[in-house]
């Protein structure tokens, strides 16, 4: 397997995770555990259910505080934030999408994507004219449909396009594409890598699709607590 690699740079992280170290239920999920994502670079995460994935993306969004380690989220440590400054940080700079969209469901795409700009306090014209912006850059409709009725391929283009409001520099995806059928997902998926070319966000996606993780730039195994390339990964291939 090819383990392709964003170009090589000035130090452009935007996310540096180092020696996490997080445990729950008697069990050590995360077990000093490192990770650095460049701008621009996406990074799959694979690994066996309940071997901590969704906990990982936890501790990078600040919603979990690790035993140990630090989480360096566009050149802030998170764990030395206050709860209320990890949140300002996190709207600041972190973008996310989940299985199954987390939208309101009885807002428009428009509305919701909007919302998280209101959310931060941009005015109402500004929130709306960039929410129609990018969904029409993402190919959402959005008339008057309610968010419940549209397929769920619009829905994650819609949570794509919400997490993209802010301008992140960094997206976690947590099995974006998991609720989908096999057309539906590539093009979701597509569009998910998509944004580090288009948008120069550092991407980190958890799936267990591995089709969807050969689009990633590097492939990485959640193990006994640690990422290690999956079995036959060559490093070092250039993109
Ligand atoms: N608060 C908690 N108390 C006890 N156990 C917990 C708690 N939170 C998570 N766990 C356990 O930690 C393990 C890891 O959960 P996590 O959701 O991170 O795994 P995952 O790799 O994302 O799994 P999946 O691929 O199935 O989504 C699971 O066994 C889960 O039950």
């Amino acid at each position: 397997m090819n383990q392709r690699r964003a170009p090589e740079g000035a130090d452009d992280a935007v996310l540096r995770v180092c020696g996490l170290r997080y445990a729950v239920g008697g069990r050590t999920l995360l077990d000093g555990l490192d990770l650095r994502v460049r701008a621009g670079e996406a990074v799959a995460v694979t690994g066996p259910s309940g071997s901590g994935k969704s906990t990982l993306l936890s501790c990078l969004l600040g919603l979990l505080r690790p035993d140990a380690g630090t989480v360096e989220v566009a050149g802030t440590e998170l764990t030395g934030l206050s709860g209320r400054a990890r949140n300002v940080h996190r709207r600041d700079t972190i973008g996310a999408v989940f299985q199954f969209g987390e939208l309101l469901p009885e807002l428009t795409p428009l509305e919701n994507t909007a919302l998280a700009a209101l959310l931060c306090g941009m005015p109402r014209r500004e929130a709306y004219a960039r929410a129609s912006a990018l969904l029409t850059e993402l190919s959402v409709p959005f008339d008057r449909t309610p968010t419940a009725q549209l397929s769920g391929g619009e829905r994650q283009r819609t949570a794509v396009a919400r997490a993209l409001m802010n301008r992140p520099r960094l997206l976690l995806a947590d099995e974006p594409t998991g609720a989908l059928d096999e057309d539906t997902r590539d093009g979701v998926a597509e569009l998910l890598f998509s944004v580090r070319e288009r948008w120069g966000c550092g991407l980190v996606v958890v799936t267990h699709d591995l089709s969807v993780a050969a689009l990633a730039d590097r492939q990485l195994r959640l193990e006994r607590g640690r990422l290690v390339p999956p079995p036959g990964a060559v490093e070092g291939q250039p993109r």
